[in-house]
């Protein structure tokens, strides 16, 4: 079976010289949905820019559907791994948020009642379907994560990678996403901090710090396991078990 996803002794150095990725390895396979933990300046958004091809490998590789991520197939790369930013504004641009969630199936020739059931079907996975014609500022932060998720679900990747998708959320808009994310049938890859949410929605979590991976298996054993926990500055919210969990 292909993986999804698989980076082999992947590592970077920024320009100034800051090795961010130290030989990262793992592998993702379809229908996975796995959180990437790790303290802040760990290497998670440099590896997650990797996984497009915002940033390329120096030494490794990255590989998605078995295509290497690098400038022979940009275009397809960016077709099938889709990346929802923290910043719902930084993807949502255009008048009304039906032409948003059109924007990225249009640049891939998509014309017509094809495009317009791309685009109804998207908004129907997020719950925002009858918001279509509505300008995306008019929208409250949480509608617009949700409209930013349906831009990258209307280009139907094969890996959907999320950056702290429950950041800013109110508690009911951060269940209602949860609910959402759960309910797709797609690959997903999310970055968080919020360890309830790893454990209700990834099975399985990775580790990293420092640059490299340190952990690699199921969310619930990571959660429990304090020594990691404490070594890796990862800390479970006030009086949360991840064996009584529910958001
Ligand atoms: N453009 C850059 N130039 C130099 N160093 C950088 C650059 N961007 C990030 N870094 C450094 O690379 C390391 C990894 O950063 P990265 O943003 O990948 O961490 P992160 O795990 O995503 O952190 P956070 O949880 O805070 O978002 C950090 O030490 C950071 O300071």
């Amino acid at each position: 079976m292909t993986a999804i996803l698989e980076v082999d002794g992947l590592a970077f150095a920024y320009p100034d010289g800051h090795q961010a990725l130290y030989g990262v390895s793992l592998s993702i396979q379809r229908g996975e949905r796995v959180a990437l933990l790790g303290p802040n300046g760990a290497g998670k958004t440099t590896l997650v820019l990797h996984l497009n091809g915002i940033h390329t490998a120096g030494v490794g590789s990255v590989r998605v559907d078995g295509l290497d991520v690098d400038k022979e197939h940009m275009r397809e790369i960016r077709r099938r791994v889709g990346i929802v930013f923290q910043d719902p504004d930084d993807q949502l641009f255009m008048p009304t948020v039906r032409d948003d969630v059109a924007f990225g199936p249009a640049n891939l020739g998509l014309t017509g009642p094809e495009l317009d059931a791309r685009v109804e079907q998207a908004l129907a996975m997020v719950g925002m379907g009858e918001y279509a014609s509505r300008p995306p500022h008019h929208l409250s932060f949480g509608q617009r994560r949700r409209v930013a998720v349906a831009t990258v679900l209307a280009m139907e990747p094969s890996l959907l990678v999320l950056d702290e998708p429950s950041s800013n959320l109110d508690p009911a808009s951060r269940r209602e996403l949860a609910r959402i994310l759960q309910s797709l049938d797609v690959t997903v890859l999310m970055v968080t901090h919020d360890l309830p949410y790893a454990l209700e929605l990834c099975e399985r979590s990775i580790v990293i710090d420092d640059g490299s991976i340190v952990a690699d298996g199921p969310t619930r054993d990571i959660l429990r396991n304090e020594e990691l926990m404490r070594a890796h500055r990862l800390e479970l919210p006030f009086g949360f078990h991840p064996d009584r969990a529910t958001l």
